[in-house]
């Protein structure tokens, strides 16, 4: 009957642990149901003048509804006990399952569509399930009971006055039949809505930097047109059924009235016959009543479950290997296969030599911590971003990649993290003397720090923020990285201090204090290998030395491969690697690479141009103003 049946099916495995909720619900609905069927009973009898006495029926009626309200409440608590229950868990499920996806994935999706997936689409559930859910067990009980007893007062009053109910429900069936694809398409849109909603408000520093406001209101308003319009669509299917209801209501009564008076008439019914009918009819006519709205409702609830399924259908990032289903699906096997990965990982770390152990090694090939062979790669089909890539990075060493824009930098670190993965037959990448594709991704990031160009902070405390790198770490040893990440003066100068709330996008901080949280969370971490990828955002110079300072803290002892900007960091590194247009074009040391009349003597010099420009607003280090007038002379 409905196409998001499988939906549903999928959704009762998340209520099944809740079943006790479940058959409370169900038992106190047909309570309910028994209790309105008893009165109806009474009712009767009373009409005929069969009851007792009526000092009897005012008990009865009395002790009913003392039993049925306590029944009603627990109706409404234990339906919403197991619904919302039920909904916390795919909602954690959800959110285990965003986690679990891969980068390159969520990077393609928007944000507002998987926030809206998250919130609007389980809320739906939720909400038929505490209004519905009940209804389908009392509505047909109250139903089918009804209707027996009304036959056997009178079968010819109940086809007569039913008869018109089989045209009335057909017409709204048909009628009801596209509200799920509308639903389906309102939440769609709802999910753009909420997108462009959220990037707005995510980037309004830009927005108002860029006068924007006018153009992203305007989108926005299209966005909501489009909201309005297919909202109103729904509504008017809605509409359009009402008076349907309204009509299969009302008609049974005046048929009764009319032929209940017709049998009184020729002696085939009594007076109490015809109470009971009116008394009754509407437990037969509610059912029926409510079916479009219930079948709409449900229709939409379909349509909401099928939303929240595609996502935990998307295949996760590979787990050692093995692609894992679902969060629900998530087994021992998986997390024994972390384990086994870890400890081969921290073998191969330490057979390298890492810092965090110690250990010494004079085997020149087990300290390479990250090697490329002949890689070439490419984000689709057609389109090489990195060609024929080899490099190497040695325990200890850093390696500074430079290049112009788009040339394929952040690639490689995106390759590192097995963010995205390289194709089978496109070279190697290694990392601790093992392929990447070996590798357990969790695995491999325990053994990787990453500072990436725009800090990235959470909406927690400033000392989780740093926490996040290590969560077993001290409160001591976090603010030891944040001393180390010349963050701890700011800190504790904040009238929270390190209990200080951030936003998402670190409200209240500066780009270098947010920088250097970024930077104190990798120290935290202290993990082998660290990828930093150096700010570029303009900071002021003090920011800016501070920043330096606190990148120099995390670059020292370390292996690192840093994406350089400055000339301060690329003479610092070991070796430089060029990239241009995804090709290494040159390596080797600053001198070296100076030296030669290549891609690297041009991106320095134009690179120092830029410099010099800070250096007339009194903004350089010394050591490059000195490095110009050597330039100048032709001396490097
Ligand atoms: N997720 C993606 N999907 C498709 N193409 C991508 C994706 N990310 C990057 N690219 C493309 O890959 C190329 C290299 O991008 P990359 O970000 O690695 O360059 P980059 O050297 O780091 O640039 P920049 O210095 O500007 O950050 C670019 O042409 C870019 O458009």
């Amino acid at each position: 009957m409905f196409r998001s049946n499988s939906a549903f099916r999928k959704l009762a495995r998340y209520v099944r642990p809740y079943n006790l909720w479940v058959f409370i619900t169900v038992i106190a609905s047909l309570s309910l149901a028994a209790i309105d069927i008893i009165l109806g009973k009474a009712i009767e009898q009373m009409a005929q003048g069969t009851f007792s006495s009526t000092r009897n029926m005012i008990y009865l009626v009395v002790g009913m509804t003392l039993i049925g309200m306590p029944c009603k409440f627990v109706m409404r608590y234990a339906s919403a006990r197991f619904s919302v229950s039920a909904l916390r868990d795919l909602r954690g499920d959800l959110v285990h399952k965003f986690c679990d996806l891969p980068v390159s994935s969520v990077e393609r999706k928007f944000t507002g569509d998987l926030v809206s997936r998250l919130t609007n689409n389980t809320a739906m559930l939720q909400n038929f399930f505490i209004q519905q859910f009940a209804n389908l067990f009392y509505l047909p009980l109250v139903f089918t009971a009804s209707l027996t007893l009304l036959l056997m007062t009178s079968w010819k009053l109940v086809l007569a006055s039913l008869a018109l109910m089989p045209v009335g429900m057909l017409i709204t069936s048909l009628m009801s039949r596209p509200i799920e694809k509308y639903s389906e398409q309102l939440q769609e849109k709802m999910a753009h809505l909420n997108a462009v909603g959220q990037d707005a408000i995510g980037g309004i520093p830009i927005v108002k930097a860029f006068n924007m406001q006018a153009v992203l209101l305007k989108k926005y308003m299209v966005i909501t047109e489009e909201v309005v319009r297919r909202g109103l669509g729904l509504e008017k299917r809605y509409a359009s059924i009402t008076p349907v209801g309204v009509m299969m209501l009302a008609t049974p009564i005046i048929l009764v009235i009319v032929y209940g008076g017709y049998l009184i008439q020729h002696g085939e019914l009594n007076a109490g016959g015809i109470v009971l009918f009116l008394y009754l009819i509407s437990f037969i006519l509610q059912p029926v009543a409510m079916l479009p709205t219930i079948i709409s409702q449900m229709k939409e609830a379909g349509g909401a479950a099928k939303h929240l399924f595609e996502v935990l259908d998307w295949p996760d990032e590979r787990q050692g290997g093995e692609i894992t289903s679902a969060g629900q699906d998530r087994g021992d096997k998986v997390l024994r296969l972390e384990d086994d990965a870890d400890r081969e990982a921290c073998q191969v770390s330490q057979a390298s030599g890492s810092e965090t152990d110690g250990a010494e090694s004079d085997d020149d090939a087990a300290v390479v911590v990250v090697s490329f062979e002949h890689l070439t790669f490419g984000y689709n089909e057609g389109n090489t971003v990195l060609k024929d890539i080899s490099f190497q990075v040695r325990q200890g060493e850093t390696v500074a990649i430079v290049g112009a824009s788009g040339g394929g930098k952040s690639t490689i670190f995106k390759l590192l993290c097995g963010f995205n993965e390289p194709g089978e037959h496109a070279g190697a990448v290694q990392l601790f003397g093992k392929s990447l594709t070996d590798w357990n991704l969790t695995s491999l990031r325990r053994h990787i720090s990453m500072v990436s160009q725009e800090p990235s902070l959470f909406p927690a405390t400033i000392a989780e923020n740093i926490g996040y790198g290590r969560l077993e770490a001290t409160r001591e040893e976090i603010v030891e990285a944040a001393k180390a990440a010349h963050a701890h003066d700011f800190i504790v100068q904040l009238p929270e201090g390190y209990e200080t709330i951030l936003s998402e996008r670190g409200g209240g901080l500066s780009g270098g204090q947010k920088q250097r949280i970024s930077i104190a969370r990798a120290l935290l971490k202290n993990a082998p290998l660290l990828l930093l990828d150096e700010p570029t955002s303009a900071l002021d110079s003090q920011s800016e030395a501070q920043v330096q300072i606190a990148m120099n803290a995390a670059m020292h002892n370390r292996t690192v491969l840093v994406i350089a900007h400055r000339l301060s960091t690329v003479r610092q590194a070991n070796r430089i690697i060029v990239l241009d247009q995804g090709s290494i074009v040159e390596s080797g040391t600053h001198e070296e690479l100076l030296g030669r009349d290549g891609e690297y003597r041009k991106l320095y010099l134009q690179n120092f141009e830029e410099e010099q420009h800070t250096a007339e607003n009194g903004h350089s280090m010394p050591e490059e103003r000195s490095e110009k007038r050597d330039l100048q002379a032709g001396v490097l």
